[in-house]
């Protein structure tokens, strides 16, 4: 085989979709939660690509073993952010040739069923529902290749899937019209979107394991500068929550302009991230022409009954970055 018109430039492999399941029982309450983790890694590993030298593999099976038993031992296992740096931090250093560990954290909402009791509603202890699509996610890059005493993680996280709705406070006009134009211009429409959310972090120093085995993992003390960093935990919620009240209360003139305000209040409210990126489908609903029974469902405040449309929807996305 020619090597000389070609070489390998980039290498990356490991295991995909390893689902798991992780209950903490404290006492008679118990907490779960549940992962789709991506673990994958870079390193001196091109021979096993080029020479078919197998000796450098850590088998995408091992890699899967190493992420259930961290799932079992590591005291971060609920925190998706901090599990999936531990995860990276004790691959890139129990294996000396592998320089860099990406993982993704991909958790399913679980939510406590309400149970009563008289007239009084209590979260069950151990008792859970699958609340909706959708997922918060992390992904985590743990660079070891300034050395295995200097790492470095680079992380973002978001939600995706977070589907909602509108039914009005939402308008689009002024827009180029040409011969192309059919769209008619609207002061009120249905506005729904699934949100797809980015938010990333300026890169982190990582303390690196002191144990032989590499197993432990400690979080930095909160230096004073902990909000808004990688470390807090609000952030998730407070993110999701911003999301959700904009939306709710912008009157929109277009998804861009939406999408913008959002991601802006979020730079705002959190110092430590970096930068904040949507993707946010335009999921058309079309008012049905009723004009062939002499009925009017096409005026905007006539308007009742709505085709939704699956495809094609709009795409909207940008990044708001930090200056
Ligand atoms: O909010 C919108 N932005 C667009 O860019 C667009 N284009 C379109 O046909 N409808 C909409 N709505």
């Amino acid at each position: 085989m020619s090597t000389e018109i070609s070489f390998l430039s980039n290498a990356r492999y490991g295991k995909d979709k390893v689902r798991v399941l992780r209950v903490v029982r404290q006492g008679s309450l118990h907490l779960i939660v549940e992962y789709n983790v991506t673990v994958l890694v870079e390193g001196d590993i091109d021979v096993s690509y080029t020479k078919a030298d197998n000796s450098v593999v850590v088998a995408t099976d091992s890699l899967k073993n190493i992420t259930y038993y961290l799932a079992k031992v590591s005291p971060h296992v609920l925190i998706p952010e901090r599990f999936a740096l531990h995860l990276g931090v004790h691959l890139v250093s129990k294996y000396s040739h592998l320089h860099k560990a990406f993982i993704t954290v991909e958790q399913l909402r679980w939510s406590r069923i309400s149970v009563h009791n008289g007239s009084e509603s209590k979260e069950h202890p151990y008792s859970f529902l699958r609340d909706g699509d959708e997922k918060r996610f992390v992904k985590v890059e743990v660079d070891a290749s300034a050395g295995k005493n200097h790492l470095v993680g680079r992380v973002s996280a978001g939600i995706t899937d977070l589907l909602v709705l509108k039914s009005t406070g939402s308008s689009f006009s002024n827009f180029v019209r040409d011969e192309y134009t059919t769209l008619v211009e609207v002061d009120d429409r249905i506005f729904s979107t699934s949100v797809d959310l980015n938010y990333t972090f300026a890169p982190i120093e990582l303390p690196c394991p002191k144990r032989d085995d590499k197993l432990d993992f400690n979080i930095p003390v909160a230096d004073g500068q902990g909000v808004g960093t990688v470390w807090d935990t609000s952030v998730p919620d407070k993110a999701r929550k911003v999301t959700l009240e904009v939306f709710a209360q912008d009157d929109s003139a277009s998804v861009q302009a939406t999408l913008y305000k959002m991601a802006t209040q979020i730079v705002q409210d959190h110092p430590g991230v970096a930068s904040v990126s949507y993707a946010l489908p335009n999921k058309h609903f079309i008012p049905v022409d009723m004009k062939y029974i002499q009925v009017d469902n096409l005026t905007p405040s006539n308007a009742e009954v709505f085709m939704p449309v699956s495809a094609p929807s709009g795409l909207i996305s940008a990044t708001i970055s930090r200056k």
